[in-house]
């Protein structure tokens, strides 16, 4: 299985000073650095009216539930999905261990800025003007190496629990793969590299977790700016704290309402791509409390790294062109980072014939990113 997706940062590293690092425990007011001009609008919350659908995996009509959500979410919830519920309350409890490590700490493992493992802020921070109310902590394979420099006599739980959770997150995020393009009438023949002839191993992946320290004024800052992920898909497990909102069409954030046990699985750009539009990409962002300090655990789940994926044969005919130009998920990966919420226009073979821009471009947009 090949992952190197080191070379795509390269072009746009994201740094992290020691002297703009904040020190979140300590701090009694937001400083202008994560003051956010526009506030955050949660009038515009309304999850009463319009819910993320959860879908029940033994449910023997999960595989239309889920092309449906797909389809017209981007997101859904799953339970009964065969996660044991320790096995997330143990993440949960070397996630906090983690983040409450004094800062000099945790700045020893600090990712370096074309870096693809280790701590810092996201990624995308470096496309806003202001910083974010968060800090992560991303796993490619093994975390050892970090955590022995974090725990030196005690650095194994840390590893146990983080590769029990992703060899879990792989079994579970290639079932629900298959059941994505299942609904679409895909199946493995449709799909060279993920076919059982290609020795398909499974998904290329990142864990990563993210703090959301509690905020002294959390409508004026923002936990993770407005994105879509990457990947093909994404498993969020956001643990008994509120924060992830979704897009929905005419300008509403929709919060996903934690739910015990349940994960949250995003479409991502990839699947957007392969589906040739047909399962867009879901826009989502987090946001933070004043006294609670929300944890998220994403398992962003990609194809082998120079793999092409472009939109599948089996989608396109007359009606149906091909919408995206070929790009493995370092290419993508690359323009992601040049362009953040335009990368899905750059590789867009032609605008839509009546004039309008891509749907999830409007939407992009309109927020503003
Ligand atoms: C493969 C990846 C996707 C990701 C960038 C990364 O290299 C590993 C971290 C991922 C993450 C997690 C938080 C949100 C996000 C937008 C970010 O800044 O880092 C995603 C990236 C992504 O999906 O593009
Ligand atoms: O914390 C959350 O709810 C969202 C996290 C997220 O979007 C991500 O890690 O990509
Ligand atoms: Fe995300």
């Amino acid at each position: 299985m090949s992952l190197n997706l080191s070379e795509a940062f390269k072009p746009h590293p994201v740094y992290l000073h020691d002297d703009d690092h904040i020190n979140f425990d300590s701090v009694q007011e937001v400083p202008d650095s994560h003051a956010w001009p526009q506030v955050v609008d949660y009038l515009s919350d309304l999850s009463d009216v319009d819910s993320v659908p959860i879908i029940d995996l033994m449910d023997p009509n999960a595989a239309t539930l889920v092309g449906n959500a797909c389809e017209t979410w981007g997101v859904f919830q799953v339970i009964n999905h065969g996660i044991p519920i320790h096995l997330l309350e143990d993440l949960e409890s070397v996630g906090r261990r983690l983040f409450q490590l004094p800062a000099q700490q945790k700045l020893k493992v600090a990712r370096g800025p074309d870096g693809m493992s280790g701590y810092g802020r996201a990624r995308i921070s470096c496309f806003f003007p202001k910083l974010l109310w968060s800090e992560g902590f991303t796993i490619f394979g093994s975390p050892i190496e970090q955590a022995r420099q974090l725990w030196p006599q005690e650095y194994t739980t840390f590893c146990d629990v983080t590769e029990e959770y992703q060899k879990e997150m792989k079994r579970l995020s290639t079932r629900l793969m298959w059941i994505m393009l299942g609904s679409l009438g895909i199946t493995e023949d449709d799909l060279s590299w993920a076919g059982p002839k290609n020795k398909y191993e499974g998904p290329c992946a990142a864990l990563q977790l993210n703090s959301y320290p509690p905020c002294p004024d959390p409508k004026i800052v923002m936990g993770l700016a407005a994105h879509t992920d990457s990947t093909l898909l994404t498993v969020l497990y956001q643990t008994n704290t509120s924060g992830l909102q979704v897009f929905r069409d005419g300008g509403r954030w929709v919060t996903v309402p934690p739910k015990r046990g349940a994960l949250v699985i995003n479409v991502g750009d990839l699947l957007q791509i392969l589906s040739n539009g047909r399962f867009p990409s879901v826009l989502h962002r987090a946001v933070v409390h004043q006294s609670r300090h929300r944890l998220s655990f994403a398992y962003l789940c990609g194809p082998p790294s120079n793999i092409q994926i472009s939109p599948l044969p089996k989608l396109i005919d007359q009606k149906h062109p091909p919408l995206y130009h070929p790009v493995t998920w370092n290419e993508y990966l690359g323009i992601k980072y040049k362009h953040l919420n335009q990368a899905l226009s750059v590789i867009r073979l032609f605008k839509p014939q009546d004039g309008s821009v891509d749907m999830n471009d409007m939407k992009r947009m309109k927020v503003g990113c």
